[in-house]
């Protein structure tokens, strides 16, 4: 397993968001973490990404738990990682050539290598000819497109996105989502979607974990995800409300 959490809690303020989270990830795989709005998804990243603790609980990257580190022994693991985040966070006073560089720039590498691999990702993303435009300047989906090259430029082994369709119109979410899983078939850096657009995990999706009340709900192959039968996921996937339990108590 790349990734794999073991009874993960979390209580924010007065509420426990997270109350034993089980999760496993295998290498190379293409995960959507779905639940309902506030049921801790960008939690569940943060911790991941080491950016808060949990209260208990495991979480493994390889053979190493994070938990127990701290952000000097994190800072090289962080570096196998890239996060692709729901608006993009480009830095807004640079154009987008080296809004991609940035990553590389800061590893020091040399200057002939980032042109040649920044050039060649801003083609594989339909970038070419906008190198010199500023973030202000571009679409949405454009900005989405900067962010992934930004984010894949470093060859990450895991690679996070964060709601990666919102905002698009249906032809520029499929844009991205067909980028996101030819990006995971070339490059095979394990991906995790968290989103709750349901096109986005038909098109993504291999694995699907939905969080509920707390807990990894259900965990499972897209397909047996998206046709379950089981009442809550039931009402997730189609967008139901669910009834109250006639006869409850
Ligand atoms: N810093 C914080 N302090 C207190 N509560 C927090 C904090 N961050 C998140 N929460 C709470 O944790 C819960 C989960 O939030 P989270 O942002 O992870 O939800 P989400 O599933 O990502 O939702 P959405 O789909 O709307 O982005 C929410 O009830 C939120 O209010």
């Amino acid at each position: 397993m790349v990734l794999r959490l073991v009874e993960v809690t979390k209580t924010l303020g007065t509420q426990q968001v997270l109350e034993g989270v089980n999760l496993e990830v295998a290498p190379k795989e293409r995960l959507c973490v779905v639940g309902r709005s506030g049921a801790g998804k960008s939690v569940l990243l943060r911790l991941i990404l080491g950016l808060i603790k949990p209260d208990s609980g495991e979480i493994w990257y390889g053979e190493t738990n994070l938990v127990p580190l701290r952000d000097r022994e994190l800072a090289p693991l962080r570096r196998e990682m890239g996060m692709v985040f729901q608006n993009g966070a480009l830095f807004d006073f640079m154009n987008v050539e080296d809004n991609v560089a940035f990553a590389l720039r800061e590893r020091r590498r040399p200057e002939s290598e980032i042109r040649e691999k920044v050039s060649r990702i801003l083609e594989r993303l339909f970038l070419k000819g906008h190198e010199k435009k500023m973030p202000a300047e571009l679409s949405g989906g454009m900005r989405k497109r900067v962010a992934l090259a930004r984010a894949i430029i470093s060859r990450p082994k895991l690679i996070f996105y964060d709601e990666p369709t919102a905002g698009l119109d249906p032809i520029g979410s499929t844009e991205i989502t067909d980028l996101i899983r030819c990006l995971n078939e070339e490059f095979g850096a394990t991906t995790i979607v968290v989103t709750h657009d349901m096109r986005s995990v038909e098109q993504i999706a291999q694995q699907v974990a939905f969080l509920h009340a707390g807990r990894i709900y259900h965990a499972g192959c897209a397909e047996e995800f998206l046709s379950s039968e089981d009442p809550v996921v039931k009402a997730f996937v189609h967008g139901l409300i669910e009834e109250p339990t006639v006869g409850a108590g």
